[in-house]
């Protein structure tokens, strides 16, 4: 399970901006995540990722409490979390040919030899011709970037997938097509979802159960010791 239990967090402490905020998911679930703009989403959603560290309250992965942030976090928890971001073009480094964007966390984990084999299979399945690979991030549409940087996030198969606004910016076609992806990738692997948005007849269509800002910090536990 995936659990956020009383999370404060912020870039300030003296003025958090999420405050005493739990939601969980369990595997194999789709869980959407809907609230104003500014009300701290994302913030949230990085900490689900192990990319930005609470100042107070506990993750939980699989039981596993997490302690330690970013590249500071054991290998096996960060490798657990895919995680797709809004735009593209602020996670992807552009001197990368896709091929190797996608290729990024295999090589920094040491697993070179799953290049040949899973390169191809997961462009194919996010819908990234051959031709595509061998360009630049300026070489391709924001919406071709995106399905990139979708295939990044799964290379690893992590057992759980955070997308933040993944399709915010795209048209329906290519939201449509991210979505199946990632849908496709679940019913393979039972990874669970949590699927950060604005669009509720989206995220009601694509999830199992979409919840609104307001209830996460609703007859939560109180505020946690801060983690070490
Ligand atoms: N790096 C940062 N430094 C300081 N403040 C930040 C930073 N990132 C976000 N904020 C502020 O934290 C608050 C929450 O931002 P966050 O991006 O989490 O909201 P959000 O709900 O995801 O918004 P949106 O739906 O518009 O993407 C906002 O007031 C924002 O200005």
């Amino acid at each position: 399970m995936l659990e956020l239990r009383a999370i404060t967090a912020g870039y300030d402490r003296r003025a958090p901006v999420v405050r005493a905020a739990s939601l969980s998911v369990v595997p194999g679930e789709a869980v959407g995540l809907l609230g104003p703009s500014g009300c701290g989403k994302s913030t949230l959603a990085r900490v689900a990722a192990l990319l930005h560290r609470p100042d107070a309250g506990t993750v939980l992965l699989d039981g596993e409490s997490v302690r330690r942030w970013r590249h500071r976090a054991p290998r096996a928890l960060r490798t657990a979390v895919g995680v797709v971001f809004q735009q593209p073009r602020l996670s992807a480094d552009p001197r990368l040919r896709l091929t190797d964007l996608i290729a990024e966390p295999l090589r920094a984990t040491g697993r070179r030899d799953d290049i040949p084999r899973r390169i191809p299979e997961l462009a194919s399945s996010v819908g990234l011709t051959p031709d595509l690979l061998t360009r630049r991030p300026h070489e391709v549409s924001d919406g071709q970037l995106q399905r990139a940087c979708l295939a990044r996030a799964l290379v690893l198969r992590p057992r759980w997938l955070v997308c933040d606004e993944m399709t915010a910016m795209l048209d329906a076609s290519t939201t449509a097509a991210l979505v199946a992806a990632v849908e496709h990738y679940r019913a393979a692997t039972g990874a669970g979802l949590l699927a950060v948005g604005h669009d509720q007849v989206l995220l009601d269509r694509w999830c199992d159960r979409t919840v609104h800002w307001e209830e996460l910090t609703a007859a939560t536990e109180p505020v946690g010791p801060s983690p070490v």
